[in-house]
């Protein structure tokens, strides 16, 4: 990364709101999730045994590096995967604001639709490729909300177009714009109004800002705070920028080989990262507040889901690897209030007292 890119993305903006933030109950539980690509030469587990739980008015973000499952785990979660791509594996439970939790993972399409936007709505990396070029602004507006709210006046939808545009930013006689005519930025505030249309109480994001330039990103994703803090849906937030992340997210979930393996409150995955891997993520990006130092990489890539390494998926690449790491599979742990997969915090590392790990050469 660039001195220059390491200082346009290093713009101070407002710390997380995430202490003012109230957690409520539990509105999405993802157990064992375990997604697998069923290719000619077999299945490629890319989504193993995850589990996941959102709560009402949170912010949790789901990072790792590209291939690390991060939108398989998300597309397999609002059921929109498409073949070879097979949730073989756990259930995803959501709990409506009123009677019994809802199964995500056999619930029929037509069940499936209804929950869609009015209850769980998707924003994805590219706006061009959500929004319809052929279609006015406002006419997709009108077909969201008059699919969820039947029988609803013209009147009342123009009326509401231009609330949700205002609502992001963007001027409400932009509804008679065609997406071509809007800039990225603007195209991708009027998906998330889109997303918002129908008031959902989740919304799922993979890379939402990817397409546009950082100060425009730090923009979308301040309108994004406040818009939640307002509103009080609940977010799941997929990106592989670990530091846009901290800024953003209540709880970070960190992925490697399709597991998570370290979920800890924004500000722990800040300053304490337990796992190397989340510890490598957290300094492979330039620091938001604190003065520009250099930055590590993370040594070597990312496995072959195909032929994953046996043990610790980390393990040829982690730099406190252990003996048992490349043999012994480690578990998933509750550690106070996170969770962490590596033998480092297990009880199992013997020379935790007589400092003789081995490194990545
Ligand atoms: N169509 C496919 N066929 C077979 N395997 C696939 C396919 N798509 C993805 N995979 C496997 O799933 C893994 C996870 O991919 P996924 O796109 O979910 O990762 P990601 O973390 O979202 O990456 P990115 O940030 O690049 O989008 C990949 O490493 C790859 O092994």
């Amino acid at each position: 990364m660039t001195d220059s890119l390491v200082r346009e993305r290093a713009v101070p903006t407002t710390p997380p709101t995430s202490a003012a933030r109230r957690r409520g109950r539990p509105i999405l539980d993802v157990f064992g999730l375990t997604v697998d690509y069923l290719t000619e030469r077999g299945p490629v587990r890319s989504v193993n045994e995850i589990d996941l739980t959102l709560h009402e008015r949170e912010i949790v973000g789901v990072a790792g590096e590209s291939g690390s499952g991060k939108s398989t785990l998300i597309t397999a979660l609002t059921r929109l995967q498409r073949p070879p791509a097979v949730t073989v594996g756990g259930s995803i439970s959501y709990h409506p604001a009123a009677g019994d939790p809802v199964e995500l993972t056999t619930l029929p399409d037509a069940a499936l639709r209804r929950l869609r936007w009015n209850e769980i709505a998707i924003v994805l990396q590219s706006a061009m490729d959500c929004l319809n070029p052929v279609m006015r602004l406002g006419d997709q507006f009108a077909d969201a909300l008059a699919e969820h709210h039947r029988g609803i006046s013209r009147k009342a939808v123009k009326q509401r177009i231009g609330e949700l545009l205002e609502m992001v930013g963007v001027p409400a006689n932009r509804a008679r714009s065609y997406p071509h005519e809007l800039s990225g930025g603007m195209r991708q505030r009027s998906l998330i109004a889109l997303a918002l249309a129908c008031e959902p109480r989740i919304v799922v994001m993979d890379e939402p800002t990817t397409a546009v330039d950082v100060v425009m990103q730090r923009q979308i994703l301040a309108q994004l705070l406040s818009l939640q803090d307002q509103l009080g849906f609940a977010v799941v937030f997929v990106t592989h920028d670990l530091s846009l992340l901290v800024q953003l997210a209540d709880r970070i979930a960190i992925m490697y080989a399709g597991r998570i393996v370290e979920e800890a409150s924004a500000a722990q995955i800040y300053t304490d990262p337990l796992h190397p891997y989340a510890r490598g993520l957290r300094d492979a990006f330039p620091s938001l507040h604190a003065p520009l130092t250099e930055l590590s990489g993370i040594a070597g890539s990312p496995p072959d889901l195909r032929n994953p390494p046996s043990g610790c998926p980390f393990h040829p690449r982690c730099p406190q690897r252990l003996e048992h790491c490349a043999s012994q599979p480690p578990e998933l742990l509750t550690i106070g209030d996170r969770r962490v997969s590596c033998h480092l915090h297990d009880g199992t590392d013997q020379s935790a007292s007589q400092p003789s790990r081995s490194t990545v050469r």
